[in-house]
């Protein structure tokens, strides 16, 4: 029978670093898929696309919630669990611990709803997670810098990156035995080699 694969999650703020990271931890795992939410599936992108962009002010905390959970149900169902099943390594940019902090505790007080219907729906909790911790100010400006700036969400306000920033360490802290904290306000080399020690690799270079 196939061992199952390891699955391994970056979380953080916009703009922390997360999809970098994962670009570099994947290039060095031969058999990793990488992936990232909201989207990874075909019918995920869609939601994504509907979550995303558009007026604000479309959707409210509770049927926003639905749709991440619809998205992430569509790419467990479609790509991480097959990918898993086949003995693969699966990267992933933000999974349910995104939905925890902003559904949860930052966009209202969903954290209960948040927790049943992932109890109901999702169920899988990576084996390892990266939470890249940064400077808020700092995240925002490399954010704006960025060519695809597309989505409603990168308009946070510094405040509101602060609570994600707690929330997000919070977290880290409950969920302890696979949230590992990196220090993101570094070079993308240096932090890239602090994954790679934690994944017990060899510096890269
Ligand atoms: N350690 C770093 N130092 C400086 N710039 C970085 C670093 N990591 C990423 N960047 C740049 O910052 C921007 C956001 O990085 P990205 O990996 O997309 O973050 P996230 O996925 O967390 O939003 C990109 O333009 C990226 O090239
Ligand atoms: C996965 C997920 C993301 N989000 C938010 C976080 C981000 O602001 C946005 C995803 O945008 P994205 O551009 O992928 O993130 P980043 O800026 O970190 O590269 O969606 C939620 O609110 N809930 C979720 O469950």
């Amino acid at each position: 029978m196939t061992r199952p694969g390891r699955f391994i999650t970056f979380e953080g703020i916009d703009g922390s670093g997360k999809s970098t990271q994962a670009r570099l931890l994947a290039e060095r795992l031969p058999d990793a898929i990488l992936t990232r939410e909201p989207g990874g599936s075909p019918g995920a992108e869609e939601i994504r696309a509907l979550v995303l962009t558009g007026d604000p002010g479309r959707w409210s905390p509770e049927t926003e919630l639905l749709l991440f959970t619809a998205a992430r149900r569509d790419h467990l169902e479609k790509r991480i669990d097959p990918a898993l099943a086949a003995g693969r390594t699966v990267i992933c940019d933000r999974f349910a611990d995104s939905t925890r902090i902003y559904q949860g505790a930052t966009r209202g007080d969903l954290r209960e709803k948040v927790d049943t219907l992932h109890r109901l729906m999702i169920g899988r909790e990576p084996d390892l997670t990266f939470i890249i911790d940064m400077d808020p100010a700092a995240a925002l400006s490399r954010g704006l810098a960025r060519p695809d700036a597309e989505s409603r969400f990168e308009d946070f306000g510094l405040e509101m990156q602060e609570r994600v920033r707690a929330g997000f360490l919070a977290l880290a802290r409950q969920y302890s035995d696979r949230c590992r904290v990196i220090d993101g306000n570094r070079a993308v080399e240096a932090i890239a080699a602090d994954i790679a020690t934690q994944m017990g690799l060899a510096a890269p270079g």
